[in-house]
């Protein structure tokens, strides 16, 4: 019997069984079960792994958001609640075996948020479809690393270290070090700030370990020698992430309490729609976006990216840059109001531009 057949068996006895005091651990064995052979489904095959198969959804909208979590957190049941797609949600771990977009519109923008597989302990090294997950986080802007409430604080500590090897910063910034190879020289050194985690010894030492021996290192900031070996490595992302403890139904007011007072962390319930307005608004500041408006036709939402310049803006009006002669721009990011601008300004929120063409 192949897996798939073995899952479709459990399913029906599952749904044949009656649910009382007496048939609770069957079902629990039942579910658990059906968990193993789900989780062996979504071991990738070798074939697909070396073609290195992963979710490629297209990016659509303004913003891309990622749902993490481990199984059976809720992240289908919020998928399904904030958009007009359906995730098929159901009380056995991994019911989601692929990603799932959906769209969140919001103050004119329109989010993607992606569903996925839940995640287990050593998903970094390949468990499950921990690695394809992991690569559609970096993808995102924002991360929604979703909890169960009712689990305690290990799920999210090993979440962060399955993040965190695989170069995933969150909530961090880039470590503000300039660091450049050089071809010769020897290594300069130099600092605008007191270290008290580094000294040149010590960055040295990291450098040669990296077999590098000509560079320029200037510290402006009080950075560990952690953060300065990620500027070394480079590749790192930097993500803004939103702890989000669901299934606060489950729990106690204090315990609610003390979640929602934690650091860049919101408490919802999807059963009950508790607090899903606030996590919204969190959402938004998370996301940072940047809106610009066209002075065509009064002021009309035109633009909503991260960092955006004139020329990201000129090609959402779908007009070749050949056409493009100048742009006026109204707003925080000029001088003077309008300025006269080319197409590599940079906009900054709530700006209005207008394109001049040829
Ligand atoms: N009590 C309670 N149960 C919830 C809440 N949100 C979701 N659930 C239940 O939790 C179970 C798992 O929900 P899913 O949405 O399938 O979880 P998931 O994270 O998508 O799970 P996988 O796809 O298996 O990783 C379902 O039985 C839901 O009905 C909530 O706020 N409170
Ligand atoms: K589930
Ligand atoms: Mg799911």
């Amino acid at each position: 019997m192949g897996i798939l057949e073995k899952i479709s068996e459990i399913e029906k006895e599952i749904a044949r069984t009656q649910k009382n005091k007496a048939t609770e651990y069957h079902l629990g064995l039942l579910k658990a079960k059906l968990a193993k052979y789900r989780a062996q489904l979504l071991e990738p095959s070798k074939s697909s792994a070396a073609k290195g198969e992963g979710f490629d959804v297209m990016k659509s909208g303004d913003a891309r958001v990622a749902l993490i979590g481990f199984p059976s957190v809720g992240k289908s049941t919020f998928l399904s609640l904030m958009t007009s797609t359906a995730s098929e949600a159901a009380s056995y771990e991994f019911t989601t075996l692929t990603c799932i977009p959906g769209v969140i519109e919001y103050k004119g923008a329109n989010i993607q948020l992606l569903d996925l597989p839940g995640i287990i302990e050593g998903a970094a090294q390949g468990k499950g479809r921990g690695r394809q997950v992991i690569a559609v986080a970096r993808t995102a802007d924002v991360v929604i690393m979703m909890l169960d409430a009712t689990k305690g604080e290990v799920q999210r500590a090993l979440l962060e270290k399955e993040l965190e090897s695989v170069g995933i910063r969150l909530n961090k910034s880039k470590p503000n070090i300039y660091f450049k190879p050089k071809k010769g020289g020897g290594i300069s050194f130099n600092s605008t700030v007191t270290l008290t985690q580094c000294s040149e010894k010590l960055v040295q030492l990291i450098l040669h370990e990296y077999k590098i021996f000509n560079a320029e290192v200037l510290f402006r900031e009080d950075c560990s020698p952690d953060e300065f070996i990620d500027v070394i490595v480079g590749n790192r992302v930097y993500m803004p992430c939103l702890y989000v403890y669901n299934k606060i139904d489950q729990i106690s007011m204090e315990e609610v309490d003390r979640l929602a007072r934690r650091p860049h962390s919101v408490v919802i319930s999807c059963g009950m729609k508790l607090n899903l307005d606030y996590l919204l608004e969190k959402l938004w500041e998370y996301l940072a976006l940047t809106c610009i408006y066209t002075k065509k036709r009064g002021r009309s939402l035109s633009c909503l990216t991260r960092c955006p310049s004139v020329l990201q803006c000129h090609r959402i009006h779908r007009s070749l840059a050949s056409q493009f002669k100048y742009a006026l721009v109204w707003g925080t990011s000029t001088k003077y109001s309008p300025q006269r601008v080319g197409l590599t300004h940079m906009m900054e929120h709530e700006d209005v531009i207008q394109i001049v063409k040829k």
